[in-house]
């Protein structure tokens, strides 16, 4: 069994289709699981229109959906000719369903509207490509995710209940004949009471862990829009390199640190049952990418990650006690009840110093609850810089005219809290 993953920017039109068709046709006769994430940037759109819909603003959440639907539509008039209701009736049974949707009154926390909102960007990607290859008489089959993983409660980062999941996904794949496509959705799944649950944004890939390791698969390939994984981002750096062999240590922190070409829980349960990921290009779907395994030798060149927007707080205790146990778990507590991830942190006698995403939504809140028991200070709009296998002449060359607020080093990894100056 392989996993295919195919995120949005792969889908974001009907030529991206088009393409993933001809790629599944280069592995027909193999049972696939493909896993599809919502199409271009639709998450975010829908993300819109949740938040108007939950304000009660149904004219604004229907005109948003509205630019949405029109969106799938060209698609599908694009992959079907004009006539889209023979090949796509069920696409437009959903869009009725989701209108239906909108026009009723608004039930349950934000959270949980949000889920419900903006998952139905991959149920609806997912439908328009099954659809679109039942047409080429591929033999395919539309699967929904939410009957298979299985969360917690969680509304919006959904917690996998791996033994609950790991069953219905084995007992699913009993019931599939062998050599059929399986069709279905990243980022979404369903608690034990019923409500649809989102594992977190960008969370496709670790969808495609999931049913990799609960299928034992024999690999994972997870198909983007640069060749494999580069020694940094092409987007900030000229001159990037492909990395062809990657360990899953190195793969873990490079994404942890904030690589977004893989999700950051994508490595774990695949380098728990060595399962290799491969990292390949949708538009040149011959060449070998990346893979991810493992291997002995490191990265064979240092990597560079950039996370910009950090807002860098420092806390010192108003009383005259240190930063020690008691301050540190207080401190510890106040950031995961704001849900807020630490990127880094660094701490002295009578100083603690992280650095975070600025989430405007999060952050202002957080200082005043930690402004009750300590001093606070901080510094917005720096950037995170992280070199895996640093050397002094690679810290040199991304510090020209930044100002250093912050280092630290490990053996293999330096991380930098930096003002440009430019
Ligand atoms: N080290 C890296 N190597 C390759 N791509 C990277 C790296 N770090 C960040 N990226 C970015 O990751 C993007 C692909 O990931 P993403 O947009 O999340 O894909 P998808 O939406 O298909 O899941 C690339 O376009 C690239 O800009
Ligand atoms: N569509 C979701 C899940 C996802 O992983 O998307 P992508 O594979 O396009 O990054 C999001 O945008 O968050």
């Amino acid at each position: 069994m392989k996993i295919f993953k195919f995120g949005g920017a792969s889908v974001k039109d009907a030529a991206g289709v088009r393409n993933l068709a001809q790629i599944l046709q280069a592995y027909q006769g193999q049972p696939l699981v493909v896993v599809v994430s919502a199409m271009g940037k639709t998450t975010n759109a829908l993300e819109d229109v949740a938040a108007a819909y939950y304000q009660g603003n149904p004219a604004e959440a229907m005109t948003r959906w509205q630019t949405v639907r029109a969106y799938h539509k060209g698609i599908m008039r694009d992959l079907a000719g004009d006539d889209i209701t023979q090949t796509f009736q069920i696409v437009l049974e959903s869009f009725d369903k989701i209108k239906t949707y909108l026009l009723r009154p608004v039930e349950g926390s934000f959270d949980q509207v949000y889920d419900l909102i903006v998952s139905l960007g991959e149920l609806i990607s997912t439908q328009i490509i099954a659809a679109y290859l039942r047409k080429l008489k591929m033999p395919v089959k539309w699967t929904d995710a939410r009957l298979l993983i299985r969360t917690d409660g969680t509304f919006r980062e959904g917690k996998v209940d791996w033994e609950e999941t790991e069953w219905l996904i084995q007992d699913y794949s009993k019931s599939i004949p062998p050599q059929t496509i399986t069709i279905t959705q990243g980022f979404m799944g369903r608690s034990a009471d019923g409500n649809t649950t989102t594992l977190g944004r960008e969370g496709s890939d670790y969808s495609a862990a999931i049913f990799a390791y609960c299928l034992n698969a024999d690999d994972v390939t997870i198909w983007k829009d640069v060749p494999g994984v580069l020694n940094a981002d092409p987007k900030w750096f000229d001159d990037t390199q492909l990395i062809p062999e990657l360990t899953y240590q190195d793969a873990i922190e490079l994404a942890y640190y904030g690589a977004t070409v893989i999700h950051p829980k994508t490595i774990k349960p695949l380098q728990n049952k060595k399962i290799k990921l491969y990292v390949r290009s949708f538009l040149e779907p011959a060449a070998p990418g990346t893979v991810v395994g493992e291997f002995n030798n490191h990265l064979p060149v240092p990597s560079f990650i950039f996370k910009i927007n950090q807002t860098l707080i420092s806390l010192h205790p108003k009383d005259f006690s240190f930063i020690a146990e008691d301050n540190l778990s207080r401190i510890f507590s106040r950031f995961a009840e704001a849900g807020v991830k630490i990127n880094l942190m660094q701490h002295t006698a009578i100083s603690f110093s992280v650095a975070v995403d600025n989430h405007p939504e999060k952050i202002p809140a957080l200082i005043d609850q930690l402004r009750e028991d300590f001093r606070v200070s901080y510094n917005g709009g720096l950037e995170l810089i992280t070199i895996r296998y640093y050397n002094q002449e690679t810290i040199d060359r991304v510090c020209v005219n930044k100002k250093v607020l912050l280092e630290q080093k490990s053996r293999y990894t330096v991380q930098l809290i930096v003002k440009d100056l430019g």
